[in-house]
């Protein structure tokens, strides 16, 4: 197994992702979550940049508006030729099948960017949920519910907990994509993040795909750190 942890770029510059970048050996292809600090400052042309050096690229904006706009706007996204992207499963079903509607559209070559929903946030807690949100079931079973809808729309997987993940699985399909965010290696500082887990952890409980920002980008030692977290995430250590 050779799984590559997502690396999120949440830098406010493209030379801030210089420096970080040049910890990494040239050769070495990362996957790269590009969000919305580095987007808003650096637009389209981070993405092209960072392609350009081999990168595969999730752009996570987690879009959420009316269908017309979110459709419009997947559109244009799918042209920056990312290979993946999300919307928050909170926008409703219309919604998300209008973004999968624009992903299409705007693929040239045929092959649209994986089309993920954030269920509830990994910084979110169940009370959280109750008091902020107004909701009176329990934290999984509003993921399970967004999941569902998710699918039903044809996407193609959430955004989640790893604690979430396998009941998703089963309550979708095994293929249903589960990326995770909120990964801390044992003894890591947990910030602001609330449903966390460590990368072992998250492959016992079958992640897909998992996310990994501060342990990474701000460790005095940012290869060494990656390198750990994918071996971890690879079940070799
Ligand atoms: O969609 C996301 O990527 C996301 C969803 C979520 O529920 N929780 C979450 O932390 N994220 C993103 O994943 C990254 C986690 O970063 P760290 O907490 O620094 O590892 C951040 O860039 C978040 O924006």
């Amino acid at each position: 197994m050779n799984h590559r942890p997502i690396v999120a770029l949440d830098f406010p510059n493209r030379q801030e992702i210089e420096t970080f970048l040049s910890y990494f050996p040239k050769e070495e292809s990362l996957y790269v979550k590009v969000g919305m600090e580095l987007f808003y400052q650096e637009g389209p042309e981070i993405v092209h940049w960072l392609k350009s050096l081999g990168h595969d690229i999730f752009l996570d904006l987690k879009l959420h508006d009316i269908p017309n706009t979110v459709e419009s706007a997947m559109r244009g996204i799918a042209r920056l030729g990312v290979d993946m992207t999300n919307v928050h499963a909170a926008g409703g079903k219309r919604m998300m099948a209008a973004a999968l509607n624009g992903l299409k559209e705007g693929s040239s070559d045929g092959k649209p960017p994986v089309l993920i929903a954030v269920t509830q946030l990994t910084s979110t807690s169940e009370e959280e949920m109750h008091t902020d949100q107004g909701l009176s079931c329990s934290l999984k079973e509003s993921v399970l519910h967004y999941a569902k809808s998710a699918e039903i729309s044809g996407l193609d997987g959430v955004v989640c907990s790893a604690l979430e993940a396998a009941d998703i699985k089963e309550a979708t399909r095994s293929d249903f994509v589960c990326l995770t965010p909120g990964i801390r290696p044992q003894g890591a500082s947990v910030g602001d993040q609330k449903r966390v887990v460590t990368p072992a952890k998250a492959r016992e409980l079958s992640s897909s795909y998992i996310v990994v920002g501060r342990p990474i980008t701000r460790s005095e030692h940012p290869y060494e750190s990656y390198l750990s977290i994918k071996k971890e995430w690879n079940g070799e250590i």
